[in-house]
């Protein structure tokens, strides 16, 4: 019986989780297949990966020249600002991966959901940006399925034994989010205030691209986490909590009623949850190496200091008051890093800016798309303007 076919639109191809992705549907095989890719500046990479793929569709989604982008025969070219969301809707895609960093990320990521696709969901500020409209976005049977090495050790855990998240959730007392601590979780803040930006990106156990890595460092990725976690499982904020686990293996842990706690262990390679989220409910041999059992671990668990990691603080009170706050807090956040890898703030600069802007803003809790976008744009330009203030 011929075995239909299983194309996936590659969101971000050029990334680190795209890269990652290409290798899980490369080593999966038939009926595996990378029907679409994207690219933003990395555009000889683009023309790499389309090589070795031949995907029906390439999407080039910078203003760079598409003429220097040396594409296959057979492989149609998309340029402008719908080309993600088209290839995200074509029918002929089964799986879409949003691997785009960033709010960029958002409409293409609603669209394929709307079309009624699977999305394997790495982009995690699109959630945090756009969480009050999930329920929408699933309404015509899209499913959103988690990338992020947490949110992907939560899902195992409340999916095990083949029970539905619904069910698994019932009895949930805590979702525990594991953090390595990041490359500053034993500096002092007035280390901090003097790290440069290779000391913010030199992560300890992951290698990831450059603005989830200074996230890493600020704490601020898991302060996206715990707003990804509460939209992606519909639960409160105060049922998630997050602890330091320097080493990376156990991904994240869930605590049931009863008092019993389930985790997931691997080693850290983002190809395992990569390939769950493009596979499930089915697990099937991966590329990324198991746990390596002939060796001694020291698998270690720390509380979390807030006071050297105020962005923790700041993401629970976004994920307890939802609406407006998500995309102000992520709009300012995304503005501060780019600032931050462009030195002209300080690394310490980066929390109390979306402190500032989430501040500084008047909170809805009913926001539409477009109030979300426009409140995405007031908030970069609030912590320009903040920036340049703080440098007269
Ligand atoms: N890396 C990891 O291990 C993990 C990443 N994530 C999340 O996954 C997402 C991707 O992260 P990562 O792969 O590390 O990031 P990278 O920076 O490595 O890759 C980002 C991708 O997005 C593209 N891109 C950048 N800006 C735009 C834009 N404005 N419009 C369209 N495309 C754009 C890039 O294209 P180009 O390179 O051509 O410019 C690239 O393909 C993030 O949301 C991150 O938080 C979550 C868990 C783990
Ligand atoms: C691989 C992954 O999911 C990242 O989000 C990772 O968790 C980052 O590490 P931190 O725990 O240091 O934020
Ligand atoms: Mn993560």
């Amino acid at each position: 019986m011929a075995v239909s076919t299983r194309n996936v639109a590659i969101l971000g191809a050029t990334g680190s989780i795209g890269r990652a992705t290409l290798d899980v549907v490369r080593s999966l095989g038939d009926p595996w297949a990378v029907w679409g890719v994207s690219g933003h500046s990395r555009v000889d990479e683009l023309g790499q990966i389309a090589r070795q793929d031949t995907p029906a569709v390439a999407a080039l989604t910078s203003d760079a020249d598409p003429k220097s982008l040396d594409l296959p025969r057979g492989t149609r070219l998309l340029t402008g600002p719908d080309a993600l969301v088209e290839m995200a809707v074509a029918p002929e895609v089964d799986v879409v991966m949003a691997a785009i960093v960033g709010r960029a990320g958002l409409e293409s990521t609603l669209a394929a959901l709307e079309a009624g696709k699977r999305v394997a969901l790495a982009n995690k500020e699109a959630l945090v940006v756009g969480g009050p409209l999930v329920h929408a976005m699933r309404k015509n049977g899209g499913e959103l399925l988690p990338v992020d090495s947490e949110h992907s050790a939560i899902f195992q855990c409340m999916t095990t034994g083949g029970g539905t998240l619904a069910e698994g959730k019932k009895s949930v007392r805590k979702l525990i989010l594991t953090s390595s601590g990041g490359p500053f979780r034993t500096w002092t803040t007035a280390q901090m205030r003097n790290a440069s930006i290779d000391d913010a990106l030199k992560h300890p156990t992951w290698n990831m691209g450059r603005k989830i890595s200074i996230d890493s460092a600020t704490m601020m990725n898991k302060g996206l986490e715990v707003i990804e976690a509460r939209w992606l499982f519909d639960i409160p904020a105060e049922k998630i909590e997050v602890v330091v686990h320097p080493q990376s293996i156990i991904h994240s842990m869930v605590e049931f009623e009863d008092g019993s706690i389930l985790a997931q262990l691997s080693p850290p390679d983002m190809r395992l949850p990569i390939q769950y989220a493009l596979t499930y409910p089915e697990r099937m041999p991966c590329i990324a190496p198991p746990l390596d059992r002939s060796r001694a671990w020291d698998l270690t668990l720390e509380p979390v200091d807030h006071d050297r990691f105020p962005a923790l603080k700041l993401a629970f009170e976004v994920a307890r008051v939802g609406g407006t706050a998500g995309s102000v807090v992520n709009a300012a956040n995304e503005q501060a890093v780019a600032l931050f890898l462009d030195g002209q703030i300080r690394f310490t600069d980066i929390v109390p800016a979306c402190r500032m802007a989430l501040e500084n803003h008047q909170h809805e809790s009913d926001p539409t798309l477009q109030r979300l976008l426009q409140l995405d744009r007031w908030a970069r330009a609030e912590v320009q303007r903040w920036s340049c203030g703080m440098q007269a």
